[in-house]
């Protein structure tokens, strides 16, 4: 529990969660993670920017009594999603004043998912705005960073933007602002991998719109404060392009090890060729961390055996995931290895309609990898080389 001055008027007031290994039960989570809020004061009004998860209740409003914060006229809730809206029945029973301000469609989320009272709501659109006195309110809605509800808002007066999940880290530090270490920037990566990667599309407009605003600060809900935005600017710029690199990422699995021998014959054989090459077995892989070489692979091979008929179910949630994810790859393969047959090359394609890839010949084999079978994977690994040189990436 601790308050942080984020500059004169304007304090952080979230929570650290040290110890949660998993979000959403979709991203593990190496470094915890953190639940930002904050507090406006201005010389009239006080609002307060997001709230926290519900179990932290005790730690927040501890926070606002050590901020001296006895009034609270508007709570802004940029995201209905509960780990920014959780305590709010609860500072709703304790400031009987106060507002929810959200959108349109963040209402009727909020009156579903953590059950507001509709009157206790009011509704914001584009560029409307707040005032506190000697410091206004503005907002944007940015539906889909992550949600149809979200929205960011400024202070013009200060120019500092909170961003909600838009910039957010999965990163449990005792620093309030960003140190610009490597360790940040992987937890900001593996924050857009698993949650803003469908939506790049929307997110470089928005980059767009906040090059305009030119922000000194960006706060978002989760992770470190940006006092230099160029610096999570330029990152998501690089994450949201649709600028594949010149790295194949291969996901695989293995009971009896063909798979294994004809995966390590590609990852040599990409090598060789100067390609970068991650293999990940999934037996024991992270599924954050693949999720974050999606977002700069231009190939994707996956490898699995044939098991009761189909794809080895590891290998099956990650063709659902990099669906789900909607990658920027070109091109994508299945090698493998079956018994005496079944349909694992077909069903993994039916299993990721949304990746707009050109699927490569397969290279799947009945039993152990023969000599031909090898050379099959050399040519696979040809192709590829060529695929990533029409790309001007070798
Ligand atoms: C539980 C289980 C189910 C299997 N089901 C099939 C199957 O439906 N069709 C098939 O062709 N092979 C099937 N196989 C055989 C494997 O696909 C085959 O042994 C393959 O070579 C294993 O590759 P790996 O060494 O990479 O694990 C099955 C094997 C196991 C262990």
């Amino acid at each position: 529990m601790v308050v942080r001055e984020i500059i004169p008027g304007i304090d952080s007031v979230g929570v650290i969660d040290w110890h949660r290994m998993a979000f959403d039960n979709l991203m593990d989570l190496p470094d915890g993670t953190t639940y930002n809020a904050y507090v406006v004061r201005g010389s009239e009004k006080t609002a307060l920017i997001d709230t926290v998860e519900a179990e932290f209740d005790e730690e927040y409003v501890t926070n606002l009594i050590r901020a001296k914060i006895d009034s609270v006229d508007y709570i802004v809730a940029n995201h209905a999603e509960q780990d920014h809206s959780g305590s709010l029945p609860l500072l709703l029973e304790l400031f009987p004043m106060a507002k929810v301000v959200t959108t349109e469609k963040g209402k009727e989320l909020l009156c579903s998912l953590v059950l507001i009272e509709e009157g206790r709501i009011l509704t914001v659109e584009e560029n409307d705005s707040l005032s506190l006195g000697d410091k206004t309110l503005v907002f944007y809605p940015m539906p889909w960073v992550h949600w149809p509800e979200t929205m960011v808002t400024w202070v013009p007066e200060d120019r500092i933007l909170f961003s909600c999940d838009l910039f957010g880290s999965h990163l449990a530090t005792s620093d309030v602002f960003s140190d610009g270490s490597c360790r940040l920037h992987e937890a900001a990566k593996r924050y857009f991998a698993v949650i803003m990667q469908p939506f790049r599309g929307k997110i470089r407009t928005y980059l767009d719109a906040v090059d305009d605003l030119s922000p000194a600060i960006i706060a978002p809900s989760h992770g470190p404060v940006y006092c230099d935005p160029a610096e999570i600017l330029t990152l998501y710029r690089d994450w949201s392009s649709e600028e594949g690199k010149n790295l194949v990422v291969i996901p695989f699995v293995s009971m009896h090890n063909s798979t294994t021998w004809m995966v390590e014959r590609l990852v040599d054989a990409l090598i060789d060729r100067g390609i970068q090459v991650r293999p990940y077995d999934l037996g024991n892989a992270s599924p954050g961390m693949i999720a974050m070489d999606l977002i700069d692979a231009t190939t994707i091979v996956i490898g699995t055996p044939t098991v009761h008929f189909g794809p080895h179910p590891k290998a099956a949630h990650i063709a659902f995931l990099t669906n789900i994810l909607k990658p920027k790859a070109r091109y994508a393969a299945v090698i493998g290895s079956y018994g005496w047959g079944g349909k694992t090359v077909q069903a993994l394609g039916e299993m990721m309609p949304k990746l707009s890839a050109e699927m490569l010949s397969p290279v799947y084999i009945k039993g152990k990898p023969q000599e031909e079978d090898l050379v099959a994977i050399i040519n696979l690994a040809d192709e590829i080389y060529k695929r990533h040189q029409d790309n001007h990436l070798v």
